[in-house]
């Protein structure tokens, strides 16, 4: 099914039954229908994107652009996307329209809209496609949400074939067991794991070739050697307490991104009273923020073992980190319940001195942990990358359990 645009134009909106009966008389659907009205600069935009014909078909002498868009701007108008099976819909909408001034109409093409619902060359009661015009991205300018059909092509089906659908399908296959509460930040990372994965096996060299690229551009170089562990949990559920035993046992280096970008707020840079606001509000920092103070960090660690705790917070901080930064081992995750979590970080706001360990601010933060940090999680878990633990256990015994994985 082949899709074009048409304006019923204000003067003639009063009559927009008539003119859509005549459309779907003439064998057309109407696909998708929209009652709006312009201003004067969203209407100039859609002429200066899409500029009325010149030369033939349009009227003589041209319509002036100011004259369009009065005439479009005059009261509601309604956007119908027109569709029809089979190819030539642009120009058989627009033999129907009729010639663009309704005069020349009248005489040359009696039955057309513009002849029984034109007034004049700019209130020719219908906006069609011009023949040649870009149909596709005129429907967009109105329908910016609507879903467009794949091209059907045996070269375009080939194509997908080969390259995509087998990704894909595993994607939404384990998006659906997973079941992520952000089904697409999760299917994101995931094609962009397999699309890695698929340039890993034969393309070593452009893989160095993107790890430099990643290095030059954030001034480090890719950790490889070093194991590179994400630490994650609730706010509170003992990150912190933990990787500092691990450092004494293992000398680890240890970066938590909260420290990095607390850190950034009492430096006085010109980021810092935002990222204050954020942390307050328990809000996740942008992603390229956060992964340039790690990034940053972990360059001149010689550590055998790195901790990153606190990260990733969000999918697409993962996915970036990955490509950008270096690979991990796997992810160190500690599972506790919110009161239990809510207990140790309103002692800790006793004497922490932190904007976030209060009861508002511990309320937003936990938000956050679900609805966002979760999913990171989840994606990973479905990966089999992540080593989960009982938080809720003595600093000692989570400790017995935490070391068994290193
Ligand atoms: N297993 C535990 N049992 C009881 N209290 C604990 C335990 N682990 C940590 N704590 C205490 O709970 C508080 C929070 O711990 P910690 O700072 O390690 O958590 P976190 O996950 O790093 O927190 P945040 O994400 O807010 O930085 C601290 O006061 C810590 O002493
Ligand atoms: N990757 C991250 C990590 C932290 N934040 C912000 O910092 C706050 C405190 O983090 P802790 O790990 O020390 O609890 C957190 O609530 C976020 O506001 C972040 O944005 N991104």
């Amino acid at each position: 099914m082949e899709s074009t645009l048409a304006l019923v134009k204000p003067h003639a909106f009063p009559r927009a039954d008539e003119i859509l009966s005549a459309i779907t008389s003439a064998g057309f659907t109407i696909t998708a229908k929209d009652v709006l009205s312009l201003n004067t600069t969203r209407a100039a935009a859609f002429y200066a994107a899409h500029p009325p014909p010149a030369g033939a078909g349009a009227s003589s002498p041209p319509v002036p652009v100011a004259d369009l868009i009065g005439a479009l701007t005059a009261g509601p108008v309604m956007a119908l996307v027109v569709s029809k099976a089979g190819g030539g819909v642009n120009d058989e909408l627009a033999s129907l329209a009729g010639p663009e001034d309704p005069a020349t109409a009248r005489t040359a093409a009696p039955g057309s809209l513009r002849a029984r619902f034109g007034v004049d060359a700019a209130k020719n009661a219908v906006h069609v496609v011009a023949p040649g015009a870009d149909a596709e991205a005129q429907v967009a300018f109105f329908f910016p949400e609507r879903e467009r059909e794949l091209p059907s092509g045996a070269a375009a089906k080939e194509y997908l074939m080969g390259s995509v659908v087998p990704s894909l399908t595993k994607g939404l296959t384990e998006l659906c067991r997973v079941a992520p509460a952000d089904p697409l930040g999760w299917l994101s990372t995931f094609l962009g794991d397999a699309a890695r994965e698929a340039r890993g096996g034969d393309a070593s060299a452009d893989a160095e070739a993107e790890a430099a690229k990643g290095a030059e551009a954030n001034g480090e170089a890719k950790k490889d050697k070093q194991k590179i562990v994400f630490v994650l949990g609730g706010p509170g559920s003992g990150k912190g307490t933990q990787c500092a035993r691990l450092v004494e046992d293992f000398h680890f280096d240890h970066f938590s991104a909260g420290d990095l970008l607390r850190a950034e707020v009492k430096s006085g840079s010109s980021t810092g009273v935002e990222i204050d606001r954020m942390i307050a509000n328990g809000e996740i920092v942008p992603g390229d923020i956060t992964i340039s103070l790690l990034a940053n960090a972990i360059s001149s660690s010689t550590a055998p073992g790195i901790l990153i705790d606190g990260f990733p917070r969000k999918l697409d901080q993962a996915g970036a980190f990955e490509k950008d930064v270096s690979d991990f081992a796997f992810v160190l995750f500690f599972d506790c319940p919110e009161e239990v979590m809510e207990e140790r970080l309103l002692k800790r706001g006793e004497t922490s001195g932190r904007v976030d360990d209060n009861a508002e601010s511990i309320r937003k933060r936990f938000d956050t942990f679900v609805k966002t940090s979760m999913p990171v999680i989840e994606y990973y878990e479905a990966k089999g990358k992540v080593r989960r633990v009982d938080a809720t256990k003595t600093p000692d015994e989570v400790y017995a359990v935490v070391k068994g994985f290193f």
